[in-house]
């Protein structure tokens, strides 16, 4: 069971305070809704369970995964996969920027053919392989970068308002990708103003109000570690 747990944490720039808590974990098999107002801090909690931003004030640590490479002076970065509400998506196509993950997943290669092939699919992104990803939509921004996390099956996932570009169709497109990979084990932090489809498959919200974050149901059972669940690299974030 792989996990990110962060303990003691106050977070605020300069002056404002956004929010102190005791503790919060993201584990495998966990779906949960981060919900709070526009400005509440969903993006800084995300970033800094992912390493990308630092707590003003506490620790954030891992457990279960493989220890750090010497390299990596971060310890935090590389063990979820953060998507922004505006993905990055690399200069090249749709397919280069599918394909670009490949190297990062460990599975063979006809692992990861197949899988590519069936998040192109799930995601209907076959009639735009060899458009420039720079000209997507929104909503096609969107649905290409949670495709490409599919791809990976990570371990965490962190999903930033993840509809907030779609109809309803790419909305119900990516419900379909993040419940395959909630039924795979990954564990997902969903951010979202208001229920939407996705948010349905959550079984813990984090409200952030009051410069705190309140969590329910307090407590979740966590199921036991499988395996054959791959190790979880990194994607991109902003
Ligand atoms: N690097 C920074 N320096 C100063 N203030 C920042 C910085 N990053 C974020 N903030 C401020 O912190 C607050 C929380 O920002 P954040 O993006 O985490 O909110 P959010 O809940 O994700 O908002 P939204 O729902 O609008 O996306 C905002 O008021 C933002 O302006």
């Amino acid at each position: 069971m792989v996990k990110i747990i962060a303990n003691n944490i106050e977070m605020r720039f300069g002056s404002r305070l956004l929010y102190r808590f005791d503790r919060l974990s993201l584990a495998q098999h966990q779906t949960i809704h981060l919900q709070g107002d526009n400005g509440s801090g969903k993006t800084t909690l995300m970033k800094m369970l992912a390493g990308l931003q630092a707590p003003s004030l506490g620790e954030i640590h891992t457990e279960g995964f493989a220890p750090t490479p010497w390299w990596r002076r971060n310890p935090l970065l590389g063990k979820a996969v953060y998507l922004h509400q505006h993905p990055y998506l690399f200069d090249g196509s749709v397919a280069y920027n599918l394909n670009y993950v490949q190297p990062l997943c460990d599975m063979t290669e006809q692992e990861i053919a197949s899988r590519t092939q069936t998040a192109i699919e799930m995601a209907q992104l076959g009639g735009l392989l060899n458009q420039r990803a720079a000209s997507l939509s929104g909503g096609e921004r969107q649905r290409l970068a949670i495709a490409r996390a599919w791809i990976m099956r990570p371990h965490l996932l962190m999903l930033d308002e993840p509809t907030s570009n779609m109809d309803k169709l790419s909305q119900q497109l990516v419900l379909t990708m993040v419940s395959h990979l909630k039924q795979q084990g990954t564990g997902m932090l969903i951010s979202s103003h208001q229920s939407c489809l996705l948010t349905g498959l959550c079984e813990q919200t984090w409200q952030i109000q009051n410069q705190a974050i309140q969590v329910s149901p307090s407590s979740l059972d966590e199921r036991p570690f499988t395996p054959s669940q791959q190790e979880l690299r990194y994607v991109t974030a902003n």
